[in-house]
C-alpha cells in the first residue's frame, strides 16, 4: 500500500513536523510513504519520490516545508489533473494526505471526483480561516512571531513617544490581528469582522495622550485594506494628522509564515497526521478533512467545510470591542 503527502497553498510552520511524522508513522505501519514535491505543480510534473528516513531527518524544528508548496493555475485544467493522476498510477499511489487551506481541499475534491483518489485534508494555514475547525496548523507559530515583532516595535515606539501601525497577514480573516492585539496589549485593533469608528477611537486616544500615554500600538489586519476604506497608510495619516502623534508603520509580511514551529504546532502536526493516516487506511474511509474542535479531532466532509465561511467566535471578538471604540 502506498500513500503520498503534499503541501499546498501558503506554507506554514508545522508542515515539516507533519511530513516527518507521516514518514515515520507509515514505516512503522509497513506502508510505503511517498513525498510529492512542489505541491500541485509537482503532482502534475511527476515530482514524486519514495520517502526515506534521510529525507525527513532533522527537519522537526524547521519552518516552511521541505517538500515545498505551490499555487497552481494548471490544476484547474482537467488535462493536467489527468497527467497528475497518471503520475500517481506509476507509483501505485491511491491515497493522499494534503496540508493546506480550503483551496487545496477543493482542488483534491475535484481530483477525487475525476479519478477516485481518496484524500484527507489537514488544515494548515496561518490565516485560521477554514470553516469547521477551530485550529489550523501554523497559527500558533505565526502568532508568536507577531508577538515577538510587536513587543520589539513597542520598545522603540515608547522610546520616541510614537504610534506604530502593525499590519498582519490573514487574507480576509482578522484572526491573527485580533489575537495579536489582545495578547500584545494593543490600543487599537482593526479587523474586517469588527466595525470601528475612527472618530470615537481618535477621541479616546487624544484623551489618553493628554493623560500621559507614551505610545500607541495599532494592529491592523491586511483584510481591512481589501474590504474597507482604511488602509495601513491611511491609518498612519490619521494618527499623525487627526490624533496628533508621530507614527511609523510595519507591514510584517512573510516573516509571519516562517520560523521554527512552536511546541504546540509540532504536537498538533503529529496528531493531525497520525489520525489522518489511521482514517485513510479504513476500508470505508471517504475523502474528508480532519478538524480540531473543543480539544477533539473529528473528520468532516469537504462539502461541510465548503458550506460556510469561517467566523471568529463571538467571545473572542468581544474581548477586542473596547479596542475599536
Ligand atoms: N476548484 C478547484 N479546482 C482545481 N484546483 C483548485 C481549485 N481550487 C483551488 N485549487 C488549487 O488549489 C491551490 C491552493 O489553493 P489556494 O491558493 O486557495 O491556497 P489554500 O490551500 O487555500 O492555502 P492558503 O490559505 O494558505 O492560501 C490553488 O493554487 C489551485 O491550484
Ligand atoms: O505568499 P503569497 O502567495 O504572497 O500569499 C500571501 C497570502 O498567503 C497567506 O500568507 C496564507 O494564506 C495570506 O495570509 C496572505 O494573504
Amino acid at each position: 500500500m502506498a500513500i503520498a503527502i503534499l503541501t499546498s497553498g501558503g506554507d506554514c510552520a508545522g508542515m515539516n513536523p507533519a511530513i516527518k511524522q507521516f514518514v515515520d508513522y507509515c514505516f512503522n505501519k509497513k506502508i510505503e510513504p511517498f513525498l510529492i514535491y512542489d505541491g500541485l505543480e509537482g503532482l502534475i510534473d511527476g515530482n514524486i519520490k519514495k520517502a526515506s528516513y534521510d529525507d525527513v531527518a532533522g527537519i522537526m524544528h524547521e519552518g516552511g516545508t521541505k517538500i515545498r508548496s505551490s499555487r497552481s493555475k494548471r490544476f484547474f485544467d482537467l488535462e493536467y489533473r489527468k497527467q497528475a493522476f497518471e503520475n500517481l498510477q506509476k507509483h501505485g499511489i491511491d491515497k493522499l494526505i494534503i496540508l493546506g487551506g480550503d483551496g487545496s481541499f477543493r482542488a483534491l475534491d475535484q481530483f477525487y471526483k475525476d479519478f477516485g483518489i481518496k484524500f484527507i485534508g489537514i488544515p494548515a494555514t496561518i490565516d485560521n480561516d477554514i470553516f469547521g475547525t477551530e485550529y489550523c496548523l501554523g497559527v500558533d507559530t505565526a502568532l508568536n512571531i507577531i508577538r515577538e515583532a510587536t513587543d520589539a516595535i513597542r520598545d522603540t515606539s515608547a522610546s520616541f513617544k510614537r504610534a506604530c501601525v502593525i499590519e498582519t497577514m490573514g487574507r480576509d480573516c482578522g484572526y491573527l490581528a485580533l489575537v495579536s492585539a489582545i495578547t500584545c496589549g494593543a490600543e487599537v485593533c482593526m479587523i474586517p469582522e469588527l466595525d470601528y469608528d475612527l472618530e470615537v477611537i481618535g477621541k479616546r486616544l487624544k484623551q489618553e495622550l493628554k493623560e500621559g500615554r507614551k505610545y500607541i500600538v495599532c494592529v491592523v489586519a491586511e483584510g481591512c485594506s481589501k474590504n474597507r476604506c482604511t488602509t495601513t497608510n491611511e491609518l498612519v495619516r490619521w494618527l499623525e494628522e487627526d490624533v496628533g502623534i508621530e507614527t511609523r508603520a510595519t507591514i510584517l509580511g512573510h516573516i509571519q509564515r516562517g520560523g521554527n514551529p512552536t511546541v504546540y504546532d509540532r504536537l498538533m502536526a503529529s496528531e493531525f497526521v497520525t489520525f489522518a493516516i489511521e482514517e485513510i487506511l479504513k476500508e470505508d474511509s471517504e475523502s474528508s478533512v480532519i478538524v480540531y474542535n473543543k480539544s477533539e479531532f473529528q473528520f468532516v466532509s469537504i462539502d461541510y467545510v465548503n458550506s460556510s465561511k469561517y467566523e471568529i467566535k463571538k467571545e473572542l471578538l468581544d474581548l477586542a470591542r473596547r479596542l475599536v471604540n
